[in-house]
C-alpha cells in the first residue's frame, strides 16, 4: 500500500542554483549579514522530511552563486537544463531556488523560452536558513506543492515567496528587506496554504507554450544594457555602452519613461547607428510607458517597454532580438509578453 501511494507521487526536480535560501550566517540573529550561496542542495532537502509527502523529489545542483553575479551564460545553462528535464517522461515538475536579487529576471527569461505546460517554480528566500523566522524552508515547501499540482500546468513560470503564488513575468523584488520582498503590479496569481493551492487569476501574457521563442534555438543572447535616469543626467552611460557593442538600450526613465532633453539628441543618433532604444520606467511600484506619450517614438523609431521594468525589458529586448531586429516586431513583442 505504502509503494502505490509513493509511485502516485509527482516527481519534482529541484534545480539548485545558490542565492540566500542556501545561505548561511554567523547566528541565529543574523537575518542580513550572512553569506549567500553556502549550502548543497542534498542539505536543503534532507532539512525538510515533509517534502516526501508532496512529491518524489530530487536536488541538482546546477551552479552556488549569488543571483547578482549571474550572467547570460548561466541564463542559457539553466535553461538548457530546464528544458531538458521538462522534456523527460519521468519528470512533472521543476523547482528553481534562487538568489532573489535577480529571481525576477531569470523566471520571466524561462517563462519565455521553455516550451513546455509542465510547472516551473522558482523560488527563493531572504532569510538564510540559519536565522530565526526563516522563511526559505517554507517557500521551498511551497514550490514543491505547486510543482507538483496538476493546476499549475499551463500557467507559464511561477515564483512562490511569502504564500503567495505570483507569474513570473510580472512579480518583482520591491523591497530588500522584508519576508514580503515579491509583490506584482497586477496581484499575485494564488496562495499556497498547507501544501494546498488556491488559485484566483491567469496570466494574460504569451508564455511557454504559446511563446514564440524556443530554448533549444538560442544559440547566444546578444548585449542588451540599462541606463538609469535621474535629474541632471546626460547621455554619457548611453553612449558608453553603445560604444562598447550593446545592440539596444534600456532607458530606465524617470516616471512615464520620460527622457531627459539633455540626453534625447543622442538617444536619436544612436538609433540612426542601428542601436534599438527601449523606453521603460524604474518608478518603484510599476512602470506603465505608452507609446507616443512623453517621446515621438513614432517619430523616432523608439520602442516601449510599457509595463515591463528595466531588467524585464532587458530580458525580453535579448530574447528578442535572436529572431528579430526590425523595431515594429520588436514593439509587437513588448505588447504581446
Ligand atoms: N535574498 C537573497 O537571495 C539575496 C542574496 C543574494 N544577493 C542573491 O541574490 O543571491
Amino acid at each position: 500500500k505504502e509503494v502505490e501511494t509513493q509511485t502516485k507521487l509527482a516527481n519534482v526536480v529541484v534545480l539548485a542554483t545558490g542565492g540566500t535560501i542556501a545561505g548561511a550566517g554567523a547566528s541565529a540573529a543574523n537575518s542580513a549579514t550572512y553569506q549567500a550561496a553556502k549550502v548543497g542542495i542534498e542539505q536543503l532537502i534532507a532539512g525538510i522530511p515533509e517534502l516526501s509527502k508532496l512529491a518524489n523529489v530530487r536536488g541538482e545542483q546546477v551552479m552556488q552563486i549569488a543571483s547578482e553575479s549571474i550572467t547570460n551564460d548561466n541564463l542559457l545553462q539553466l535553461g538548457r537544463r530546464v528544458s531538458e528535464l521538462a522534456d523527460s517522461k519521468d519528470v512533472d515538475g521543476i523547482v528553481i531556488t534562487h538568489g532573489t536579487d535577480t529571481l525576477e529576471e531569470t523566471a520571466y527569461f524561462l517563462n519565455l523560452v521553455e516550451k513546455t505546460d509542465k510547472p516551473i517554480i522558482v523560488v527563493g528566500s531572504m532569510r538564510p536558513g540559519t536565522a530565526m523566522s526563516a522563511d526559505g524552508m517554507l517557500n521551498l515547501y511551497n514550490a514543491v506543492a505547486v510543482a507538483s499540482s496538476k493546476e499549475a500546468h499551463g500557467k507559464g513560470v511561477l515564483v512562490t515567496m511569502n504564500d503567495e503564488i505570483q507569474s513570473g513575468r510580472d512579480v518583482s523584488k520591491m523591497i530588500n528587506i522584508k519576508t514580503e520582498a515579491f509583490k506584482s503590479p497586477w496581484g499575485p496569481l494564488g496562495m499556497v496554504v498547507e501544501g494546498k493551492s488556491y488559485w484566483f487569476r491567469l496570466p494574460a501574457k504569451r508564455h511557454t507554450m504559446d511563446s514564440e521563442f524556443d530554448i533549444k534555438n538560442i544559440k547566444s543572447l546578444p548585449d542588451v544594457e540599462i541606463a538609469y535616469s535621474y535629474g541632471n543626467v546626460d547621455d554619457t552611460a548611453y553612449k558608453a555602452l553603445a560604444q562598447a557593442g550593446a545592440k539596444a538600450i534600456i532607458h530606465a526613465g524617470t516616471g512615464n519613461g520620460s527622457v531627459s532633453s539633455r540626453v534625447v539628441p543622442s538617444l536619436q543618433a544612436l538609433r540612426k547607428d542601428g542601436v534599438q532604444i527601449i523606453r521603460s520606467s524604474h518608478v518603484n511600484a510599476g512602470g506603465f510607458v505608452l507609446r507616443n506619450a512623453e517621446q515621438p517614438d513614432d517619430k523616432y523609431d523608439w520602442v516601449v517597454a510599457h509595463d515591463l521594468n528595466p531588467q524585464k525589458a532587458r530580458i525580453l529586448a535579448m530574447v528578442a532580438l535572436t529572431k528579430t531586429n526590425d523595431s515594429k516586431e520588436l514593439q509587437r513583442m513588448f505588447w504581446e509578453y
